[in-house]
């Protein structure tokens, strides 16, 4: 069918398998669609189309389809978005119960649907069942865990300090969930960057969009099938698909937006969400430096650097993006990396089930691209075809050269020499703030200084990566890495907001009398005393008779009976006194 056609050029991901599924249907369901879109957009599609068909090949009716699919997208994604409001707005996703049954329902999955989970990640990334499972599942299983164990204690309200004017009045922070969040992951850890998020926003008690990466697309196919099996099929909601149908859905409106991914869309998210002033967390990229001091075990630091550098491919938004170093420790560590890879790798790194490959052709060629005008002291070799790109480090790298001047992402590490650690902080300051700051010394003093000096999302001395490992550290970027973060209490804080309640009484009106009008001198001093503790002599003195006065009423009160037996006591001496007297 000549429309199907068009639509299968036009269009790909979650509508292309929605025509698949209904098909002969759709077929006859587009040309009414059409008319209403003309309804609605009479104009406006008149006009347009008046333009497009001068232009193109298709012919009319092709565009006058095309332009009916847009619509009908469109249209598929609101009432998508409407649902899931809908389930929200039902409530039921706010009791503390059902988010512990909808987080233990999500750990069922993973343990139960383990070995599906794990081949999708593996054919993504040409990755091992064993490191999908040690770099994704561990962490997705952690974090739930962590997640039921403190969330009851995270939910309740917790009391605030009061100030005089308050003090009477009960006032505690209550965390509510923020509504409708939208989560968009990326392909390179596939599974985890859409579940620790989607942990986080279950637990805060909102309704959740998925959008996985269309880069990782047996993940995203197998979060699709999987999540409505054990999750409520209408709070939680996965859509696949590419740019299209990323950008129709950000044109829905979020209560939050958290985005996994590079800079340049993460630019674009923040703008389409700044159109229903919806929040973002951005979970961006960078430059990720690590600063080697002469003064270290270069033995250990290789071999934790070549670890966090070449896992995943050097496909890791935190991987060491580059080494500082003085210009004399770059062969030694050139070596000691070559032996590392050896140690981890084998001699044929080609067949390793430790070395994964590069996701597509496009980012192949772009880090190919890096290597050129470039010293390879190590590695270097590549396979178009299997998208191979072995470790690979150059030493004396001009700054000023491609490779560091974007994101590499791939096994690639540069050593740029500089003269000491003053030079080396200064080059991380003139930069982009990155995601992940790391250094490697055993002056304690020369870290701290190094931390104190910088700016970057998270800091690891004396290693890589592993920060990211803690959930009670808040992960995130800074600058242009990233605006936010989560993991643990953070992502709960993250998809929440902090609702801050005062209950008053509708007695003590007296008191109120302060601050309606019409106002007075006297007011405003009252008013300075109750809320900026702030008070002239004259107050002072009144204060100070009026809190002798509650002292005193206090004391009456505590005593009263003691008081009452000894005034009867006076009275009757002294009236026993009188008639004594009278008698006589
Ligand atoms: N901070 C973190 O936690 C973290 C984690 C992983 C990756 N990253 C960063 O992400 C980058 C790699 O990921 P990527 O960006 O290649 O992933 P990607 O290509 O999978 O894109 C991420 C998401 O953005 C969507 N998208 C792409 N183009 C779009 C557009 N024009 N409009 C709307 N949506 C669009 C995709 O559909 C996808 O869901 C690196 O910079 C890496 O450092 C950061
Ligand atoms: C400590 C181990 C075994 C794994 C860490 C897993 C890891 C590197 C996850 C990275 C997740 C993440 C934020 C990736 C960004 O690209």
């Amino acid at each position: 069918m000549w429309w199907k056609k068009v639509y299968v050029d036009t269009w790909g991901g979650w509508t292309r398998e929605c025509f698949q599924e209904w098909g002969s249907y759709i077929c006859l369901v587009i040309p009414s669609m059409f008319m209403v879109c003309i309804e609605r957009w009479t104009f406006e599609i008149g006009n347009f189309l008046a333009g497009l068909i001068d232009m193109t090949e298709l012919g009319a009716q092709g565009i006058i389809y095309e332009l009916a699919l847009v619509a009908y997208m469109d249209q598929a994604m609101e009432r998508e978005v409407q649902r899931v409001r809908q389930a929200f707005l039902s409530g039921r996703s706010r009791p503390l119960r059902f988010r512990l049954q909808q987080l233990e329902a999500l750990r069922r999955m993973v343990q139960e649907r383990e070995k599906d989970i794990l081949a999708a990640i593996a054919a993504d990334l040409c990755k091992s069942e064993l490191n999908a499972y040690s770099q994704e599942v561990i962490t997705v299983l952690g974090e739930i865990d962590f997640m039921l164990e403190n969330l009851p204690e995270w939910v309740t309200a917790k009391p605030v300090k009061k100030n005089l004017l308050t003090m009477m009045d009960e006032a505690y922070i209550q965390p509510q969930p923020l509504g409708v969040v939208l989560i968009i992951g990326a392909w390179n850890y596939p599974f985890v960057l859409i579940i620790q998020p989607l942990i986080g926003a279950i637990a805060a008690g909102n309704a959740v969009i998925i959008k996985p990466s269309e880069l990782s697309e047996n993940t995203a196919k197998i979060v699709a099938k999987l999540l409505p099996q054990y999750l409520d099929q209408d709070l939680y909601v996965v859509i696949n698909g590419g740019v299209e149908e990323t950008t129709e859905l950000l044109k829905q409106r979020f209560d939050h937006i958290f985005y996994t991914g590079n800079t340049a869309v993460g630019k674009i998210v923040m703008e389409a969400a700044a159109k229903h002033l919806t929040p973002v967390t951005l979970e961006l990229g960078g430059k990720s430096p690590c600063y080697i001091d002469k003064d270290c075990d270069l033995d250990i630091v290789c071999r934790r650097i070549t670890w966090g550098k070449y896992m995943n491919c050097g496909q890791t938004c935190i991987a060491p993006d580059y080494i500082l170093c003085e210009a004399s420790l770059q062969s030694q560590i050139v070596w000691k990396i070559k032996e590392t890879v050896k140690e981890f790798y084998g001699e044929n790194i080609k067949e390793s089930p430790d070395y994964e490959r590069i996701i597509n052709l496009r980012h192949f060629k772009r880090i190919l691209s890096l290597l050129e005008g470039q010293k390879i002291a190590l590695g270097g070799e590549t396979d178009e075809a299997t998208r191979y790109i072995a470790p690979t480090v150059l030493t004396d790298v001009d700054p000023k050269t491609k490779v560091m001047q974007e994101e590499i992402f791939g096994p690639v590490l540069p050593i740029v020499p500089v003269k000491n650690v003053d030079e080396a902080i200064d080059f991380i300051n003139e930069r982009e703030k990155p995601l992940a700051l790391y250094v490697f010394s055993h002056n304690h003093k020369l870290i701290k200084r190094m931390i104190d000096e910088t700016s970057s999302g998270g800091v690891t001395g004396n290693d890589v990566i592993m920060h990211f490992t803690l959930n009670s550290f808040p992960f995130g970027g800074v600058g242009s890495s990233g605006m936010g973060a989560y993991h643990g209490k953070h992502s709960f804080d993250t998809f929440s907001h902090q609702r801050p309640c005062l209950l008053k009484s509708l007695k003590r009106e007296g008191a109120n009398k302060l601050r309606y009008p019409p106002n007075s001198q006297s007011k405003v001093d009252w008013g300075k005393f109750f809320l900026l503790r702030r008070f002239n002599k004259e107050k002072l003195g009144l204060l100070v008779f009026t809190f002798l006065g509650i002292v005193a009423a206090v004391l009456v009160k505590k005593y009263q009976a003691v008081l009452r037996r000894k005034a009867l006591l006076i009275f009757l001496v002294v009236h026993r006194l009188r008639w004594s007297s009278k008698q006589r």
